[in-house]
């Protein structure tokens, strides 16, 4: 048990698509490598059954038994607000949400919250993921793509989060191929200096279908541990060990930026 709240930090992308679930996975693997306790909100599920596995499903699966919590889950693959309109089910609202996040992050070091695609996709008719980032102080991880298109994106959702007041945490690809072409290259260098955001993690292409184990052993190494350190420092830590993380880092999987290989 954390003697107070401990962070809460929400899980954007691009669009939906993107990786937001397999990265949201990774964190909680490269937080539980830091012996910090993570848990998982996911405010609205859409395009699964009653009994069908979402993304928190995805998340355990993943990166291993953990608390959760689902405000509400809508049947058809649609925007929250768009679903449950056509679903004649009741709207999600921000009371539900904040209650689920601050009762998870009462007792974990880490709650993750994962919106539904992007940023300013509606959750209800007047709730996007950035009234509960702003209800529960919770900076904002971005979830992008590796290549061509992810500029404009990137800049986008930076600037929705910004203009909130909220702050951009840090970049994220959601799925960096082996052989990375021109654009994705490029991006490396272009992501962080348009936005103004470093990519402070990069999960290679593959990783969702990795076995669980592995899965959790190489997830560390996909986010820099120096970030993870940073924003987590304030975080209570579950146990009375050690609580930075191991991966050095020299050990962070950052890809190489060097254009050599693609230009040949
Ligand atoms: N690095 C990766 N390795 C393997 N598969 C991936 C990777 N990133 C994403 N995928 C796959 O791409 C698809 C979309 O990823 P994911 O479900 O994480 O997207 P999302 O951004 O969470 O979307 P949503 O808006 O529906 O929550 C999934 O089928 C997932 O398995
Ligand atoms: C069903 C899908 N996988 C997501 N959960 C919801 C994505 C909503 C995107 C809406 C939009 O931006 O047009
Ligand atoms: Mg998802």
């Amino acid at each position: 048990m954390t003697a107070r709240p401990g962070r809460v930090l929400a899980v954007t992308g691009t669009s939906t698509d993107v990786g937001k679930t397999i990265v949201t996975a990774a964190l909680v693997a490269a937080v539980a490598h830091a012996n910090l306790h993570a848990a998982v909100c996911k405010p609205a599920q859409t395009g699964v059954a009653t009994g069908e596995a979402g993304d928190l499903a995805v998340v355990e699966a993943l990166a291993g038994p953990i608390d959760t919590a689902e405000c509400v889950r809508y049947p058809e693959p649609l925007a929250p607000d768009t679903a449950a309109r056509r679903a004649a089910m009741p709207a999600l609202d921000l009371d539900t949400v904040t209650t689920a996040v601050r009762g998870l992050a009462a007792d974990h070091d880490v709650t993750l919250v994962e919106g539904a695609g992007g940023i300013l996709v509606r959750l209800a008719e007047d709730l996007t993921l950035l009234d509960v980032a702003a209800a529960t102080d919770a900076a904002v991880v971005v979830v992008v793509p590796a290549g061509l298109g992810a500029l404009n994106h990137a800049e986008l959702t930076v600037a929705a989060i910004a203009a909130r007041g909220l702050r951009p945490a840090g970049l994220i690809i959601g799925s960096w191929p082996v052989e990375p072409d021109l654009a994705m290259v490029c991006n490396r260098t272009d992501l962080p200096r348009l936005t103004g955001v470093p990519i402070v993690g990069t999960i290679p292409a593959g990783a969702g279908a990795l076995d669980p184990a592995e899965f959790r052993r190489r997830a560390p190494s996909w986010i820099d541990p120096g970030w993870l350190r940073r924003e987590f420092a304030r975080a209570t830590p579950t146990t009375a060990t050690d609580t930075s993380p191991t991966a050095s880092p020299s050990s962070y999987d950052r890809p190489s930026q060097s254009l050599e290989g693609v230009l040949s």
